[in-house]
């Protein structure tokens, strides 16, 4: 078992990362926990492989369990889902002594978390991610959301769980394009950090290969996103840096409208943030090949959708404009001089037209 503590300003946790973790469930939480009620949160795909594992772990230990089952995909981070949730935790009679487990990748975790933020201003809150990504992203540092018609994560809060439970075995049912995708998510962590990590995916190639990698890609991916999170847990400055890729990403997998996933966006924004930086003389181009070569050994994609109308060059422009890194007239943009060394860049507003010409 690894254990990295997380420590902000209002909560102190541990995040677990044991492999056949779900199986020991039970003793795991009654760590941070007293016997209450839990409502496991988990979505349609996910609940068929490990709600009841986790329903009987709970149990065992003396908690009451309420299994609430969400649709699978983005759409569910919806106040439609939100408003739901809320209803079925009240109708329990689910109390601040009662919290929730949020048992799934991405989309459970951000709308699970933002329920427990909200549901009587704040319930107990456990993630247990079961996607690549959700394991070595979305599930650290507390950011929950749901989406708007304008934006993504556009409504959500700064919330940490009490505990972090990764169990690499559950990487075991998750299909190779959702393994693929999560690792977008360790390809922008590995050049932001560089280094040994960095060096760590050159032997990654084809799906496949993810799996055995893949404990020690979560481990470091959330010990560096730990460290960031604790020193700048509400991103005023550096936590900005784990939004390289991003600011495209997020555009183009709102326009994309559910046909990439978001590990898929953040791999093109990726490469094509390096290709913006490069076209202004601020990066070297050779990075371009560098981050491209990578996401391609498993698959993914890397250049704008030109083949999906919405995603234009315009409508990119109108959704940035939502974008979290927009302070008064400008868009911080997130970019590497080199594999490793991320820097901070703002664009005007008034400006964004002209300087994403040269990628279309
Ligand atoms: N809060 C954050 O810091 C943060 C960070 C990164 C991404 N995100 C958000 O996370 C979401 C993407 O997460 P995701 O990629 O995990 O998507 P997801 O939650 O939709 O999961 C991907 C698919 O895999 C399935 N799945 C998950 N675990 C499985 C398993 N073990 N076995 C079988 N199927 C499994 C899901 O049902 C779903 O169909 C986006 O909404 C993104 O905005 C949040
Ligand atoms: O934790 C963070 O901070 C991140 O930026 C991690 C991102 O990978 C993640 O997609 C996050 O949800 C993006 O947040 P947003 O504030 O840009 O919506
Ligand atoms: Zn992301």
């Amino acid at each position: 078992m690894t254990t990295i503590e997380v420590k902000t300003r209002i909560k102190q946790y541990q995040i677990k990362i044991v492999a056949d973790g779900l199986q020991q469930l039970g003793s795991l939480v009654t760590a941070v926990w007293q016997p209450s009620q839990v409502a496991v949160v988990t979505d349609s795909n996910v609940g068929v492989h490990y709600a009841q594992l986790v329903t009987d772990e709970l149990t065992a230990a003396g908690f009451k369990v309420l299994v609430l089952t969400i649709p699978a995909g983005e759409s569910s981070k919806s106040w439609q889902q939100v408003q739901l949730l809320i209803e079925q935790l009240s109708a329990a009679h689910f109390s601040r002594s009662d919290g929730i487990l949020a048992l799934g990748g991405g989309v459970v975790g951000d709308l699970a978390g933002f329920v427990a933020s909200i549901y009587m201003r704040g319930i107990g809150l456990i993630q247990v991610p079961t996607s690549l990504l959700a394991q070595v992203d979305s599930s650290v540092g507390g950011k929950t959301a749901i989406d708007l018609p304008t934006g993504k994560n556009l409504v959500g809060s700064f919330y940490q769980p009490d505990l972090v439970i990764i169990d690499p075995t559950t990487l075991t049912t998750l299909p190779p394009r959702m393994l693929a995708e999560g690792y977008g998510e360790v390809v922008k962590c590995a050049a932001l950090v560089g280094g040994d990590f960095w060096q760590a995916l050159q032997p990654i190639s084809g799906v496949a290969a993810i799996l055995p990698a893949a404990p020690a890609l979560i481990a470091a991916s959330v010990a560096f996103k730990a460290q960031i999170v604790m020193a700048d847990e509400q991103e005023q400055g550096q936590r900005q840096r784990l939004n390289l890729g991003h600011t495209i990403g997020h555009a183009v997998e709102l326009l994309a409208n559910g046909q990439l996933m978001h590990g898929e966006a953040v791999a093109i924004g990726l490469v094509q943030v390096c290709r913006l930086f490069a076209a202004h003389d601020l990066a070297p181009a050779s990075l371009v090949t560098t981050i491209k070569s990578r996401l391609m050994a498993v698959g993914l994609p890397t250049e704008l959708p030109t083949e999906l109308p919405a995603v234009s060059q315009q409508a990119v422009v109108a959704v940035m404009q939502h974008d979290k890194k927009v302070h008064g007239a400008a868009l911080t943009w997130v970019y590497l001089t080199a594999i490793g060394q991320p820097q901070l860049f703002p664009v005007a507003i008034k400006d964004l037209n002209d300087w994403l010409a040269t990628l279309w």
